[in-house]
């Protein structure tokens, strides 16, 4: 039995149903994140585990209980949340041991527990202080340490780095990834952030519309993508997606449309085959383009650039590829000037295709 099992899980307000059945099983130890855009309800989900809100319909399992009807404190979990929820009045200590000391453990025990919880998150120098005397990282810190402290076997985090700025965000999704190598608990985390998702996950489970779309490691769900939502979602910038249609040619099998043809290779080419309909929608992530003046014919495509980005070490261009727009990403240093048509190849197994009309992938 997994740790954690989701069984058909349904969520109603009145008459309007937001969750239609999430099916969810998380291996021992795993970093499971629920990402997907504002609505899509990955924190309802969140929140039904942590027994927060009521389920209309389904199961959740921890290990051999049924816990949908056990009250929050009897679920052996832990919750981390956005706003950190920590108590003004007491230290960072204080705040730290708060649910040991409401169990009543031996005082040396707790004291135990929080110089290595705070020794672990780089807390040590800050045990006397007020929260309102700590930085937002540190404030989120704490609200992480009291979560370990807690020693439950299931840690849940619904979007604990919103509240922080970009540059602190990305430092704290750092100490988080490290965090983790350290701490052997199941641990869910919500965010709408696919950086997050892909940065941190060991499973990511993309939700959207109240339906999941697809889960995996991040890699599987980046490469192979199970339709055109998630093979938007994740990424950035975004996977471009462009009409074309399929026609045989010299006993190839290429997807052709406004300045475009480009050759499939075999095992996508095979199942494309097989379907009824030849128009489809081809989808290549910018990274998937590489700036190669003398592509041959079928591997490239000519692109007219409009804008370039300059961020770094990279630069985003945008493109005209007939009466379409193409993102691409290229190194800085590439020679490219602004109104230039430019030859790019295309990495074979960079090319998606999926159905106009179900959006699936072929
Ligand atoms: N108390 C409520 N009454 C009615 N509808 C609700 C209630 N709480 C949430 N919803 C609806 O349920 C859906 C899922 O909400 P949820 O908060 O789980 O989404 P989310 O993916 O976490 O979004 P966000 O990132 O914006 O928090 C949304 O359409 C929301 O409007």
């Amino acid at each position: 039995m997994p740790p954690i099992r989701l069984e058909g899980l349904v969520k109603r307000y009145g008459a309007v149903e937001v969750l239609h059945g999430i099916d969810l099983d998380m291996a021992e130890h795993e970093f499971t994140v629920l990402v997907g855009p504002s609505g899509c309800g990955k924190s309802t989900t969140l929140r039904m585990i942590a027994g927060l809100e009521d389920i209309s319909a389904g199961e959740i399992w921890m290990g051999e209980r049924a816990v949908s009807n056990l009250d929050p404190k009897d679920r052996d979990i832990a919750m981390v949340f956005q706003d950190y929820a920590l108590y003004p009045h007491m230290n960072v200590a204080k705040n730290m041991s708060f649910s040991l000391r409401l169990q009543k453990r031996p005082k040396a025990e707790i004291d135990r527990k929080v110089r290595d919880v705070a020794e672990m998150l780089g807390l040590s120098p800050f045990l006397d202080r007020k929260p309102g005397e700590l930085s937002g990282g540190q404030r989120q810190r704490v609200a992480m340490g009291r979560a370990l402290c807690r020693d439950a076997s299931t840690f849940l985090f619904d979007e604990p780095l919103s509240n922080l700025d970009a540059k602190l965000r990305g430092q704290m999704r750092a100490e988080l990834a490290l965090m983790r190598q350290s701490v052997k608990k199941n641990m869910i985390y919500v965010t709408h952030d696919q950086i997050e998702a892909m940065t941190l996950a060991d499973r990511i489970v993309v939700m959207h519309g109240g339906h999941i779309q697809q889960q995996g490691t991040p890699t599987e769900l980046f490469r192979n993508p199970a339709n055109k939502f998630v093979a938007g979602f994740l990424g950035a910038p975004p996977m471009n997606f462009l009409d074309a249609i399929l026609v045989s040619q010299g006993g190839d099998l290429m997807a052709q449309g406004k300045g475009f043809a480009l050759r499939l290779p075999p095992a996508l080419a095979a199942r494309a085959t097989k379907l009824a309909y030849k128009q489809v929608t081809l989808g290549l992530r910018p990274s998937d383009l590489e700036y190669v003046p003398d592509a041959p014919e079928g591997a490239g495509l000519n692109l007219k650039v409009i804008v370039s980005e300059y961020v770094g070490a990279q630069s985003v261009l945008i493109c005209d590829c007939g009466d379409a727009r193409v993102t691409v990403e290229i190194k800085s240093e590439t020679p490219i000037a602004l109104g230039e048509t430019l030859r790019f190849a295309v990495r074979p197994e960079g090319l998606h295709l999926f159905d106009p009309k179900t959006e699936v992938a072929i």
